[in-house]
């Protein structure tokens, strides 16, 4: 027989419990991904989005196929990473200066600290560009880990790309093929951690954990975290609360599709927040998928019947700006920026990302 290794024990992560606060809670479309396999299935989910796509870029995912027991293994894996000392994950530092968020970020220190109190590992694609060094806890789940990352780009990004092509009445494959695994592409899996502060020091903060902003991505995928927290920007530019349901992901829409899709579907600012008080003396972990274009893909509006009737078809001048931008330039700029921040070579958010073209939002 051959002889198998066993693996260390993770310590079990154990699933916090939901705030007994009555939070102001915004009101998310879910989107059964698996009744795409059934007939009428695609019709019934595509009327589905266009009714509230055009308001907002959050929704949830059920259906798609990873059960409680997969996420909640990758939460201990994450558990366990950011267990590990400090000069251990500080030897797989990620090149933010560059634009790279590939490996390692800590919590920023001293005067700064105030800037930036999560920890991030970020792992990227399976693929041979991304092929670099991990610490063992990652390598020895490395099977488990691909696996994951792979269900969630092809089983349920690549649906959802086929669906919002289908709404846009565009050609199915058209984002699909722009999203290709194999190909150049800084997609990647996050585990974070944020810290609790005291009371007095997050109000002196105005409370955030993190500023409101738009993700620079295609699609953002954030797995079950009861700890409240994060809040989503309604129309009325007032905020709620985005309620980690059991089973489900909660999808957002990010700057690249809003690009790509001609500015139909809208990248949406959100931010994180103290959690109530039953919930703000813990870390609290994120499990969260960011689904990127492919690395020389440009921001180019795509032409849609659809917004063609809608009258939608004329981009706007920030999307004109960027019709020469590839997204990795785009996703670059953007982390080198918010690098300059974090580690004090700036001291005010840098507003305009690319020659013209700025930030939809910072708070
Ligand atoms: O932690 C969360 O719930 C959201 C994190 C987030 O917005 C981000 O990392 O871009
Ligand atoms: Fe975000």
């Amino acid at each position: 027989m051959p002889s198998t290794t066993a693996l260390p024990v993770l310590k079990p992560y154990v699933t916090p419990a939901q705030t007994k606060d009555n939070l102001d809670w915004a009101e998310l479309e879910a989107l059964d991904i698996s009744l795409l396999k059934q007939p009428g299935g695609k019709q019934a989910l595509a009327n589905q989005v266009l009714n509230f796509i055009n308001n907002n870029g959050f929704f949830y995912v059920k259906g798609h196929g990873l059960t409680d027991e997969q996420v909640n293994r990758q939460y201990a894996i994450a558990q366990a990473f950011f267990d590990l000392p400090l000069e251990e994950k500080e030897e797989y530092a990620c090149n933010s200066a560059a634009g790279d968020f590939r490996g390692y970020k800590g919590r920023s220190t001293g005067d700064l600290a105030a800037r930036d109190n999560d920890e991030r590992y970020n792992i990227p694609k399976f693929t041979p560009e991304h092929e670099r060094p991990h610490p063992q806890l990652i390598n020895q789940h490395y099977e488990e880990i691909k696996e994951f990352s792979l269900h969630i780009h092809n089983k349920i990004l690549l649906p959802l790309l086929r669906l919002f092509a289908y709404v846009l009445e565009i050609d199915e494959e058209y984002l699909v093929q722009v999203h290709r695994y194999e190909e150049k592409g800084l997609e990647y899996l996050r585990y974070m951690q944020y810290y609790p502060r005291s009371a007095e020091e997050d109000a002196k903060l105005g409370n955030l954990w993190s500023k409101g902003h738009t993700d620079y991505n295609t699609l953002t995928f954030l797995f079950y975290q009861p700890v409240a927290g994060l809040q989503v920007q309604q129309q009325d530019n007032t905020w709620k609360y985005v309620k980690s349901e059991p089973g489900a992901i909660i999808v957002n829409i990010a700057d690249a599709l809003e690009y790509l899709s001609g500015g139909f579907l809208k990248s949406t600012v959100h931010r994180v927040v103290r959690p109530p008080p039953d919930q703000a003396d813990k870390p609290r972990l994120g499990l969260i998928y960011f689904a990127r274009p492919e690395a020389a893909v440009k921001m180019k509006p795509v032409r849609s019947p659809l917004l063609e009737r809608l009258g939608l078809q004329v981009p706007i001048d920030n999307l004109k700006a960027l019709e020469g931008v590839t997204a990795e330039e785009w996703a670059r700029a953007r982390i080198a920026k918010d690098h300059r921040f974090r580690t004090g070579v700036v001291n005010q958010q840098e507003t305009e990302i690319l020659g013209g073209v700025h930030q939809k939002y910072y708070d």
